[in-house]
């Protein structure tokens, strides 16, 4: 599977260590930056890219990690058709897939060891979509929302 990845630089080592270990594992991944280690820079740069590059690439999935993951989630889910989920836990990380069809995992680098955020990442990307009708039309709603923003409600 192609995983498109994007970080900051609280975010950098963590994503190198999983950029590594998903190709270890078979997966195409594409690194979105940052390139090199600059504790001045900022998530939307590299995670606004990582996550259009989910969107053009169907079938991909996406990481976005920083120091809590909270922003990288919100400056991925501002893309048109990313449904980015923050996990915290397997059971969160399988639940983004399970009910949400996200594609995009955001994981906070100084939440959880290397192990931990490789678990979680490796969770999400093995987990499918349900597809039951309640999840599916949940989304949907969510899909409907998106395709007539600005408009009035
Ligand atoms: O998690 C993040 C955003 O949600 C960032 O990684 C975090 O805010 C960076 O903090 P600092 O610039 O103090 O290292």
């Amino acid at each position: 599977m192609r995983v498109h990845m994007g970080s900051d630089h609280a975010g950098y080592e963590l994503k190198n260590h999983l950029a590594s270990v998903l190709r270890a594992d078979g997966h195409d991944v594409v690194d979105h930056g940052p390139r090199v280690f600059d504790p001045d820079d900022d998530y939307p740069v590299f995670c606004i890219p990582a996550a259009l590059g989910v969107v053009a690439d169907q079938g991909s999935l996406g990481v976005v990690i920083g120091g809590s993951g909270n922003g990288e989630q919100i400056a991925a889910n501002k893309v048109i058709g990313v449904r980015a989920a923050l996990a915290y836990d397997v059971e969160t990380a399988q639940l983004a897939r399970q009910h949400n069809d996200a594609n995009v995992i955001a994981i906070g680098a100084r939440m959880h060891d290397q192990d931990g955020a490789t678990e979680l990442v490796r969770t999400f990307l093995a987990t499918p979509f349900s597809a039951q009708e309640r999840h599916a039309r949940r989304i949907q709603q969510i899909s409907a929302y998106e395709e007539r923003r600005g408009e009035e409600e």
